[in-house]
């Protein structure tokens, strides 16, 4: 444990059920917690809520979730968390839980390197896992991370003025580049094909903003001493190089997942997945799971699976925590406004 972690442990406060994973599992959990009068936390090391569908395609259509012909994913996620927030969970972003411990007492630790945090029970909805930013394949790189390198935009005031280059052709690329425009002095955005992935209003909006557009280029380099101060750019069909004075790099090039620090939870894994019983329970009483990161006969990874192994999980998680408690929680539609 940190000096930091000990240091703010005794000051967290105990909660009822804390959820892993912030995504559409996480979320609906979220909600149902709520509904049992759990006082909940969700906890997520992305920057934003939403799981996959915030950060692998928020602009796609989804078209097999219940009561929705038709849904943007970034849409479905506002949905997910107007419903969770009517029960005003705790949300803690920015956060990886990289270590899982019960106590003596039965009280659930949860290290996330920055804090401890505390809980009487837990539901694990981390999906496929935590993702980690694509390392950008130019020489001198590492050297600039957190000094220049940036994977999102949390705060554009940042970028106010400054020289900034661009790299990639799908949705976060295109993005990042319309939202730097307006406040960047110059926004230079490099893709290695002519091909965008990015939705196709996006694209149009791209070639009309005044962002400079450099197709079949690469990141080669970046320069600088103690900030970066420049890269050097290559055409990747006529080897020739430019180089550009930029001041911050955004990298639209994705993320990976791993499942990471779970895999040493003591948790019984299968293929890479949580292994749980029908009522979402995993081998270590009080810790519960759902959604892409179970495995039982039969899973299968959708949204609409998730939909229904939160509440189960939840249910069975009141359950644990008020034996007294009914497992199933009524109906909704009884409910008085
Ligand atoms: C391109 C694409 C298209 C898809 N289209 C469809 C579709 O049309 N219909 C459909 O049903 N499904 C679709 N899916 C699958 C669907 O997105 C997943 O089934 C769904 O996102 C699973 O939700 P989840 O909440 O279980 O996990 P996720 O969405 O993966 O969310 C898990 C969250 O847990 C967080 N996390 C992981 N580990 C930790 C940790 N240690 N600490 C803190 N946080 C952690 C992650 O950051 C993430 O936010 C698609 C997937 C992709 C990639």
């Amino acid at each position: 444990m940190t000096e930091k972690e000990e240091l703010t442990q005794e000051q967290e406060e105990l909660f009822d059920v804390t959820i892993i994973g912030g995504g559409p599992t996480g979320l609906f959990a979220a909600f149902y917690a709520g509904v049992r009068d759990l006082k909940v936390k969700i906890i997520d090391s992305l920057p934003q809520l939403g799981g996959q569908l915030a950060e692998l395609y928020p602009e796609k259509y989804i078209y097999d979730v219940g009561g929705f012909p038709k849904v943007r994913a970034k849409e479905l996620v506002e949905r997910l968390v107007e419903q969770a927030f009517q029960y005003h969970p705790e949300v803690c972003l920015n956060e990886q839980v990289q270590d899982l411990r019960k106590r003596e007492d039965g009280v659930f630790e949860l290290h996330t390197g920055q804090r401890v945090h505390l809980s009487r029970s837990v539901v694990i909805t981390a999906g496929i896992g935590s993702f980690t930013p694509r390392p950008l394949p130019a020489e001198g790189a590492s050297a600039f991370e957190g000094r220049g390198i940036y994977y999102y935009i949390d705060n554009l005031e940042r970028f106010r003025g400054l020289s900034v280059l661009v790299i990639g052709g799908g949705d976060s690329a295109v993005d990042f580049a319309l939202m730097l425009q307006p406040v960047a002095s110059r926004v230079i955005l490099i893709h290695r094909r002519d091909q965008f992935r990015a939705h196709e209003d996006s694209v149009k909006k791209l070639f009309t903003s005044g962002v400079e557009v450099k197709t079949f280029y690469e990141l080669k380099k970046l320069h600088g001493d103690e900030k970066l101060t420049g890269a050097t750019i290559v055409h990747n069909k006529t080897g020739e190089t430019e180089n550009v004075e930029v001041q911050a790099v955004v990298s639209g090039l994705g993320f990976s997942a791993s499942l990471g620090p779970i895999l040493n939870w003591g948790l019984e894994m299968e293929d890479n997945a949580i292994v749980v019983n029908t009522k979402m329970e995993t081998n270590i009483p009080g810790v519960y799971a759902a959604g892409d990161i179970v495995t039982y006969p039969g899973k299968l990874k959708l949204i609409a699976t998730g939909f229904g192994e939160a509440p189960t999980a939840i249910n069975n998680a009141k359950t644990y925590l008020d034996p007294q408690a009914k497992l199933f929680p009524g109906h909704s539609s009884s409910r008085k406004e």
